[in-house]
């Protein structure tokens, strides 16, 4: 007997999830990475980059879990916490525009703006980066920060910079992000390299302006993904550490599936990120 699994697939620039509300409703599912692996399959299943699930909280308004297309729990996601703000408001979740969602790597401050009457763009507080190399956590090393340190890849050494913003990103700077490594070091670092015990999503950065820069990401646990919206946070904090943007300027992060908005505060040490949230369709997915 299948169980009849109510979802709503939605975006953020192209990185999609199932979303799975189980606060209006409770069905019994045995194991949700094991059921993010079905929904992601886009031959068996909906097709996506994995799941997301809205569950109860009792440390904020709502809670956003996070599965990875390889059944993999990720600690936060930024384009995920746009669309569960915008599911959260437009589903009455929530009855207020700025609330809060907890996630694996803590509790976060959301804010829906509205146009003609339904969510367009979402901001989220996504905290502070954590530049700790243990934090991230990455092994080897004496240095505190990871900033531009080499690391060998096939002979070659690139020079990475390690942020988290709840997950681990470790980021490399390059000339053309049409040229980045991104199939190559991607799929080396992201899953099972001995320096990352946690795994890693890996990105490339291009500056393009004082206040812009090119960004494009390996996924840890989904691979190459549309937009991934902790690492353009993540990019952000490693291009103002390296000199390339600034602190307190809105920095727009262009990404393969649209564009992010993202301020790091100097007084709160905070980056907010700005952008869409899309709603594809729903449906009943039969487990
Ligand atoms: N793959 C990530 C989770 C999804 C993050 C991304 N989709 C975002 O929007 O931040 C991890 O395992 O840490």
């Amino acid at each position: 007997m299948s169980i009849e699994i109510p979802f709503t697939k939605m975006h953020g620039l192209g990185n999609c999830y199932v979303y799975i509300d189980l606060v209006s409703q409770l069905i019994d599912i045995p194991s949700y990475s094991d059921l993010a692996v079905k929904a992601a399959d886009a031959h068996t299943g909906i097709g996506s980059d994995g799941l997301i699930l809205i569950v109860p909280s009792n440390r904020a308004d709502i809670m956003m879990r996070i599965f990875n297309k390889d059944g993999s729990e990720g600690k936060n996601c930024g384009n995920g916490l746009r669309c569960v703000a915008k599911y959260a408001y437009e589903h009455g979740l929530v009855n207020r525009k700025s609330f809060k969602i907890e996630t694996l790597s803590g509790v976060v401050d959301a804010e829906v703006h509205l146009k003609d009457g339904q969510v367009d763009l979402v901001t989220i507080d996504m905290g502070k980066p954590v530049l700790d190399r243990k934090r991230i956590p990455m092994k080897g090393g004496d240095q505190e920060k990871v900033i531009d340190e080499p690391i060998s890849f096939n002979d070659q050494t690139f020079n990475i910079t390690a942020v988290s913003m709840g997950n681990p990103h470790g980021l490399f700077f390059v000339e053309k992000i049409d040229e980045a490594p991104i199939h190559e070091l991607g799929p080396f670092l992201a899953d099972h390299h001995p320096a990352f015990p946690e795994g890693l999503n890996v990105g490339f950065i291009e500056k393009i302006a004082n206040d812009a820069i090119e960004y494009r990401v390996w996924e840890r646990g989904s691979g190459m993904t549309q937009a991934c919206g902790t690492g353009a946070c993540a990019a952000v904090a490693a291009s103002v550490l390296t000199g390339r943007l600034s602190m307190d300027e809105t920095n727009t992060v262009h990404l393969a599936g649209g564009d992010l908005y993202i301020k790091w505060l100097s007084d709160s040490q905070h980056v907010l990120m700005t952008g869409g949230a899309t709603t594809i369709c729903k449906g009943i997915f039969y487990l």
